[in-house]
């Protein structure tokens, strides 16, 4: 190894320690005094085991002594050792009591530490935007640092502080040593070395292999959720899709396995072979210190002393080595936590939060937008005014650009150019709070919670989520009170299939549900369907809209369905094709027009004759 890199090698070796002060914050932030007991009891427990192992070499000393003596200095000698036998023995009770309450603040802290870093990453989460859920490279992110990162501040700061104590000891038992020969000390210090820059290496490489697989692990995770899943299982069944998906899981699996063997194969072997040499050192010492007593150089009493603080130097050296080799993979792994929660997100919101111009509505001018990593536009030139009032309807293909639109004008994303202004102010210097307390939205894949049936629907507006009455007003506006009504705790009623006494819904009662939750947003000034009646009858879905064309007679409402008998209901429709409006008007102007809309509509009206 050159001059330089082995430098580097060095820097790159201390550069990961970085991260311990933020895991001391961390640890000191989630509770001082537990951090300050568990620091007091460590050092405690560094110094004892030299002065024990003394305090052992004075008592042998004292019973041979007591044997070889007779008369006076006999019985000063047995007087000595009783003495000894009972200091030594405080001073047992006192390092186990050190221990004991050692460990007591690293399980309380380890729970308060676990909560705390949880809810971290989770605040964290909620700052994204929605493009960082949909981004591979960032979701890993978030991932590898809830798999880890949550045990390994305390683990890093416990190991922190087993270092110290194992310094501390060092250096008490060097002090014993000295007094033997510096050549002891030396012997010490060199026998484990070998071994801590094999356990370096290998931590380094462990650390690199976990990084690299996040993207498998997903995929297994991803496999077993489909798996197991009431939601997966019904395609998993009737597909059988079992064995393949297992099949996947497994091959994983295999070439992880490969990986995970070699390496702790070649841990364990390097580990015991270097061991050895330290080994070798340890019983280099012991015959050096018994041959010094036979030589009359020591006492027996002596002897035991150097024997025993060899034997614990030796492990307070193995023991350091360890805790540094643990902190560099700590770090490494507390790397993943800092790059996620330092992840910059940029400044969501402005602050106006009224328009200059009520009156305005909503206008798009020549937007642009590109998903990220797409070199297709999902939206191209598209300009559009809709008026205050106005109800609009959305056609168009499938992928043609409906649901983008709608999430440019929620601000879940923003143009890549253009501009799209509400009540005549930018969307940009809208503060996001009060824009989207005046947008309602229910999107095609709206969320089923997990929750009662009112809870499902008064999330639809949280201030007003426990208002009894609302809610019930709101399932009455999107059809659902009547089969609410029959459900066995009516409002109260557990939803979904993950808790006990759930009941599940049919794809049409959810989706009244959903409604249900936009009508919450009585203040809402513009309100946004976007084709959540796919599941409800043709019919139904047509008196719905009549319905919610009444209901929002004075707001924005913006529909899209692929039902023209919905469509027609409109003021104002608009065509989108490959991502671009290619027609707009009433129903009469864009029959009259004879283009794609004439042409879809009377092709669903033939289906229906
Ligand atoms: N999150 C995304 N990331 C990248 N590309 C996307 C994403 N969502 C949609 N797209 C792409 O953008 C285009 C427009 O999609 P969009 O969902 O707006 O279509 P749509 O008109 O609503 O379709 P549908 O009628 O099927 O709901 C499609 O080509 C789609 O592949």
């Amino acid at each position: 190894m050159s001059k330089q890199s082995a430098s580097n090698s060095f820097q790159k070796f201390f550069s990961v320690f970085k991260y311990s002060r933020i895991a001391v914050e961390i640890v000191w932030s989630t509770s001082a005094p537990l951090t300050v007991v568990m620091a007091l009891t460590t050092l405690v427990a560094g110094v004892l085991p030299a002065s024990i192992a003394s305090i052992g070499g004075l008592f042998v000393d004292a019973v041979a002594t007591a044997i070889q003596q007779t008369d006076g200095i006999a019985e000063a000698a047995r007087a000595d050792a009783l003495r000894y036998v009972l200091i030594e023995a405080g001073l047992v009770v006192l390092m186990t009591g050190a221990q004991k309450l050692n460990s007591i603040c690293q399980s309380i802290l380890r729970i308060l530490l676990g909560n705390k870093i949880n809810v971290m990453i989770l605040e964290k989460a909620l700052t994204l935007e929605l493009a960082h859920f949909e981004d591979a490279e960032y979701y890993d992110k978030l991932v590898r640092a809830r798999r880890e990162a949550s045990s390994r501040p305390l683990s890093l700061v416990i190991k922190t502080f087993d270092l110290l104590r194992d310094i501390i000891a060092l250096i008490t038992i060097a002090l014993f040593l000295l007094q033997f020969s510096p050549w002891a000390v030396l012997l010490l210090v060199i026998a484990g070395i070998p071994a801590f820059i094999a356990e370096a290496k290998f931590s380094g490489e462990a650390f690199r292999i976990q990084r690299r697989r996040s993207a498998e692990r997903r995929m297994q995770i991803y496999l077993e959720m489909v798996l197991t899943r009431e939601d997966g299982v019904k395609e998993v069944k009737l597909l059988q899709l079992g064995k393949v998906f297992l099949q996947r899981y497994v091959d994983i699996f295999r070439n992880i396995y490969k990986e995970d063997r070699s390496l702790v194969l070649r841990r364990a072997l390097w580990g015991y072979v270097l061991g050895l040499l330290a080994s070798v050192g340890f019983y280099f010492a012991y015959g050096w210190v018994g041959f010094a007593a036979i030589a009359g150089a020591i006492t027996i009493g002596q002897m035991t002393m150097y024997i025993a603080q060899f034997r614990l130097g030796q492990n307070a050296v193995t023991n350091s080595l360890t805790s540094i080799n643990g902190m560099y993979e700590d770090n490494l792994y507390l790397s993943n936590l800092t790059e996620y929660l330092e992840h910059k997100v940029p400044e969501q919101t402005g602050a106006q939060t009224e328009g200059p111009n009520p009156k305005d509505g909503i206008r798009f001018e020549r937007v642009c937008f590109y998903y990220p990593g797409s070199e297709t536009p999902a939206l191209h030139d598209v300009n559009l005014h809709i008026r205050a009032g106005e109800s609009m309807a959305i056609v168009g293909e499938n992928g043609s650009g409906k649901t983008t639109l709608i999430k440019l004008l929620t601000r879940l994303y923003q143009p890549s150019s253009g501009s799209i202004t509400f009540q005549g102010l930018p969307l940009e210097d809208w503060d996001i709070n009060a824009l989207r307390q005046k947008v309602g939205v229910i999107f095609q894949d709206f969320a089923r919670y997990q929750l009662m049936v009112g809870e499902n629907i008064g999330i639809g507006d949280v201030a007003d989520m426990e208002d009894e009455s609302k809610v019930v007003t709101a399932a009455g506006k999107g059809m659902a009170d009547a089969f609410i009504r029959d459900l066995p705790e009516r409002y109260n009623t557990q939803l979904g299939t993950w808790f006990k006494d759930g009941k599940e819904l049919s794809g049409g009662q959810w989706q009244k549900i959903a409604l249900s939750r936009a009508f919450m947003r009585s203040k809402a000034e513009v309100l946004i369907l976007d084709e959540p009646t796919a599941a409800i009858d043709a019919r139904a879905e047509a008196e719905l809209f009549a319905h919610f064309r009444d209901l929002t007679a004075n707001r924005i409402s913006i529909i899209i369905s692929h039902r023209f008998s919905t469509v027609r209901m409109a003021d104002h429709i608009i065509v989108l094709e490959k991502s671009r409006i290619t027609e707009e008007g009433s129903h009469e102007e864009l029959l009259a027009a004879d283009g794609q809309y004439a042409t879809l509509f009377h092709l669903q009206a033939q289906g229906y004759q």
